[in-house]
């Protein structure tokens, strides 16, 4: 696969196929019961059961591995510090990647299969977007456009999130976005209460912080993950993905008079797909190029995906 991440010998990657990554499933049985399964294909008619079973369950069977581990490492440093330190540290994945990668179907996906695992029954997952400043904000700072961008979040409130669930305090409330609003929930909160698992998919996942204006060092989002994932694909795809699902949304969401984008229910295709690409290419494609993509080669494993969805070759750092 070519994903310009070897530096001659000295990549930090290990690439598979498709077929290689599948045979790493190894005898881990199908977990899923058929109403689960059902139900994983309600949050995506499209996704199919190879993708599950080739791709999604080694990836949760290298998972299982990897938390049992720091769970391991988590007791050991109780014992050594004493009968006083108790509590539970989730582990924190990172799923970060273009708009209309995918980043939440696979997020679904993940959460549903690790749930299946004795070890981490316990699997919360939650969204970036609930931490973008509220429209009112935004148009206030002339950043309607930058949505999406690094300016565009409160990166204080996701950092202070990100730090109470590592600290193991609970509950945590993360804030929500409404995509059919296309704004933040002014009165709505997520509760997180101390998950085996949390899963943080974003945009911005990956991301370093700004340079802190008064020179004091501030963590980096990325700091907080135990484990950091990637989802690449093609930017001819990603456009053709994001159109595709805009022009569904016309068919759907966008037809309730109360939808933020109600008003493009009811012009031509022709004129949606215009306005859908306009978006894509002045707004998604620029986050992407300038501030997504760059963050790649820090992710812990690449899912590289093809036309269809399917995951065409997986990249695991090893170093
Ligand atoms: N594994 C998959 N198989 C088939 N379709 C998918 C898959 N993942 C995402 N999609 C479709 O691609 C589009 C973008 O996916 P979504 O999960 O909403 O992306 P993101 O959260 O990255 O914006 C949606 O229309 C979704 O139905
Ligand atoms: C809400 C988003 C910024 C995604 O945020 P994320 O969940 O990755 O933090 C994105 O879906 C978005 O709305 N982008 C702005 C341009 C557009 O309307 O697609």
């Amino acid at each position: 696969m070519d994903m310009k991440l070897d530096g001659g010998g000295l990549s930090p990657f290990r690439n598979f196929t498709r077929s290689e990554w599948a045979a790493l499933r190894a005898d881990t049985p199908q977990p899923l019961r058929p109403e689960e399964i059902a139900r994983l294909q309600g949050l995506n008619d499209r996704l199919s059961m190879a993708e599950i079973e080739e791709i999604y369950l080694p990836l949760s069977r290298l998972l299982s591995m990897y938390v049992g581990a720091a769970q391991k490492l988590f007791r050991a440093m109780q014992k050594f510090l004493g009968p006083e330190e108790n509590g539970k540290m989730p582990y924190i994945i990172g799923v970060a990647g273009s708009v209309a990668v995918g980043k939440s179907t696979t997020s679904r996906v993940l959460q549903a299969l690790l749930a299946r695992w004795p070890n981490t029954p316990k699997v919360a997952l939650v969204t970036t977007d609930g931490f973008l400043l509220p429209n009112a904000v935004l148009q206030q700072e002339g950043l309607m456009g930058r949505k999406g961008f690094p300016e565009s979040y409160d990166l204080p409130a996701l950092l202070h999130f990100l730090s109470d669930i590592k600290a193991g305090r609970r509950p945590v409330r993360a804030p929500l976005y409404s995509h059919f609003h296309y704004d933040v929930k002014p009165n709505e909160m997520a509760e997180v209460d101390q998950p085996d698992i949390l899963i943080v998919e974003g945009l911005n996942v990956l991301q370093t912080s700004r340079p802190p204006k008064d020179g004091k060092g501030i963590p980096f989002v990325s700091d907080f993950f135990d484990f950091k994932i990637y989802i690449d694909a093609d930017e001819t795809i990603l456009e053709r993905w994001y159109v595709e699902r805009f022009m569904r949304l016309r068919e759907t969401a966008f037809r309730d008079p109360a939808a933020y984008f109600h008003r493009y229910a009811d012009i031509s295709d022709a004129e949606a797909d215009a306005t859908a690409r306009g978006i894509w290419r002045t707004i998604n494609l620029v986050n992407l190029r300038d501030n997504i993509l760059p963050t790649r080669q820090r992710a812990d494993l690449i899912l590289r995906k093809g036309g269809d969805h399917e995951i065409e070759a997986v990249a695991l750092r090893k170093l």
